[in-house]
């Protein structure tokens, strides 16, 4: 699966890169191929302009008739032999099936996955598909256009995927490019007949009658053999839809989106937040210290900025290509794993044996005041285009699975990328979002100190919008920290109490 990370897309750049040149190569062995026939027929041709002058003459030269029946017997046959067989063809034939015959080649479930995720972005970051046409994301162009095929392409897979709403968005800008187009009419004629009936059965679906008929009725007037006549029979025979099959929104939503977009709800007591040098919570920070900036109280979430260097990043992410990135799963009953559309990212996990990952868990170990023999390895991630993960808590609650020392008490998170839009790190329901920063950690408990889960801390990676988000989170769970992190003489899990998921 290549669109749920940017790493793996690079491999399908390869792979197009190697379909490039067999293009190449098929192109040129053509056009010398083409260029032998185009030679022989020339040498025939001054033949028959020599003979024409007497025909009798000509062949009264042993030489010339002898030529001319070589020419019938043989030449004649070998030039359509080699036509026929087409070796050129047959090895781009060849060439092609090998590089398309892979398993790892992308089908139609892929491009799926990708328009699904520019659905997402443009629902998320409120994009008009005019402007995603255009590659503009939030008034910045990032330097790629859509062609009027690519929207219709996109329009498509949305409808089949009867999300019939957007899918009628961009046929209009598939429709808007396809008419701008410096063509003639004629050729534009018959894909905007097929626009049309499309977005006719988009709007029937969703119940607009009578606007599919009249989106129909020109397109069969102007042609009456068009296969839109038998969608207006279908329609004529076919009661509309009930209701429309659009995707309800839900009431998270609204909050996750805006957070996504950078924008807090103002509040109207805001305690003060701050930032400090913390050279006290560890001897490793004496010389060196913590640069921490508060993002809440209570429950506490910190942002420790500059903790990894970039060679500390790219040493990590060196480690984590040497693994296979698997497609990310989320929690979904006992040591199940389900692959879900709410988390689009691919990840791997690296232990603590090298130096580079040594020092990562001495990092967290000194940060965090816990004992790390209750953590988990590295969890490395790529979030690709419209990566995301929908919001959820790090905690398992009831869904433990077996072999672990208590549930995970702590997310310590590092940004190993930037990301030139969208991506944030946003907690639903406290009112924060984080632009991701290379080289930060942001660190806070999940659980409660009497080990309840902390539904507050519910939070969410928004969809990337521009560029390639990579992140590691080392979980620490609860065994074993009964001295760094002792329960409160009252319940602190009421805090929860009346918060749901
Ligand atoms: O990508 C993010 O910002 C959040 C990721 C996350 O919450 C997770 O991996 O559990
Ligand atoms: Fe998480």
């Amino acid at each position: 699966e290549y669109y749920s990370s940017v790493s793996s897309m690079i491999v399908l750049g390869d792979v197009e890169l190697e379909l490039l040149m067999a293009t190449r190569d098929f192109l040129k062995a053509q056009q010398e191929q083409l260029e032998t026939y185009r030679d022989f027929i020339v040498n025939i041709n001054n033949e028959h302009i020599m003979a024409s002058e007497d025909f009798d003459d000509y062949l009264g030269n042993p030489l010339h008739a002898f030529k001319l029946l070589k020419r019938m017997v043989k030449d004649w046959k070998d030039l359509y032999e080699n036509v026929v067989a087409d070796k050129p063809l047959e090895d781009f034939r060849k060439k092609m099936l090998e590089l398309t015959a892979d398993d790892a080649f992308p089908d139609l479930d892929e491009l799926r996955g990708a328009v699904k995720g520019l659905a997402r972005l443009q629902q998320v970051y409120n994009l008009t598909a005019y402007d995603m046409a255009d590659g503009v994301f939030n008034g910045i162009y990032e330097g790629a256009q859509l062609q009027w095929h690519d929207c219709f392409d996109i329009a498509v897979q949305l409808f089949e995927l009867k999300q019939y709403k957007n899918a009628i968005e961009w046929f209009m800008v598939a429709a808007d490019l396809l008419r701008q187009l410096d063509e003639d009419e004629k050729t534009k004629q018959k894909p905007l007949a097929e626009i049309h009936e499309y977005l006719a059965l988009a709007n029937y679906q969703l119940g607009h009658s009578e606007l599919a008929h009249e989106l129909l009725d020109p397109v069969v007037d102007l042609d009456s053999t068009s296969p839109a006549e038998s969608t207006r029979e279908y329609l004529n025979y076919n009661p509309p839809p009930s209701k429309c099959h659009e995707e309800q929104g839900f009431s998270w939503f609204s909050n996750y989106t805006r957070l996504c977009q950078g924008r807090r709800v103002p509040e109207s007591t805001t305690t003060p937040l701050k930032c400090f040098l913390d050279s006290k919570r560890h001897a490793i920070f004496r010389l060196a210290p913590l640069k921490v900036e508060q993002v809440h109280l209570d429950p506490d979430i910190n942002v420790y900025h500059g903790i990894l260097t970039n060679s500390h990043i790219a040493g990590i992410l060196e480690q984590a290509e040497e693994h296979v990135m698997q497609r990310s799963g989320v929690a979904g009953g006992k040591d199940k794993s389900l692959i879900r559309d709410l988390r689009v990212s691919q990840q791997t996990w690296l232990n603590y044996s090298s130096p580079i990952m040594e020092h990562v868990h001495d990092l967290v170990a000194a940060i965090s005041g816990f004992d790390m023999k209750s953590a988990e390895i590295m969890q490395v991630a790529n979030y690709g285009v419209g990566g995301q993960y929908e919001p959820h808590p790090d905690y398992f609650d009831y869904l433990l699975p077996a072999g672990y020392e208590g549930d995970r008490i702590s997310t310590s998170m590092f940004y190993l990328s930037d990301v030139a839009q969208g991506g944030y790190t946003v907690f639903t329901r406290l009112n924060v979002f984080l632009r991701p920063i290379k080289g930060a950690m942001v660190m806070w408990h999940n659980l409660h100190r009497s080990l309840r889960p902390d539904v507050r801390t519910q939070h969410a990676g928004c969809p990337v919008l521009v560029g390639s988000k990579r992140i590691g989170n080392i979980w620490i769970h609860s065994g074993h920290q009964e001295f760094s992190r002792p329960c409160e003489l009252f319940n602190d899990g009421e805090k929860s109490t009346g918060l749901t998921l």
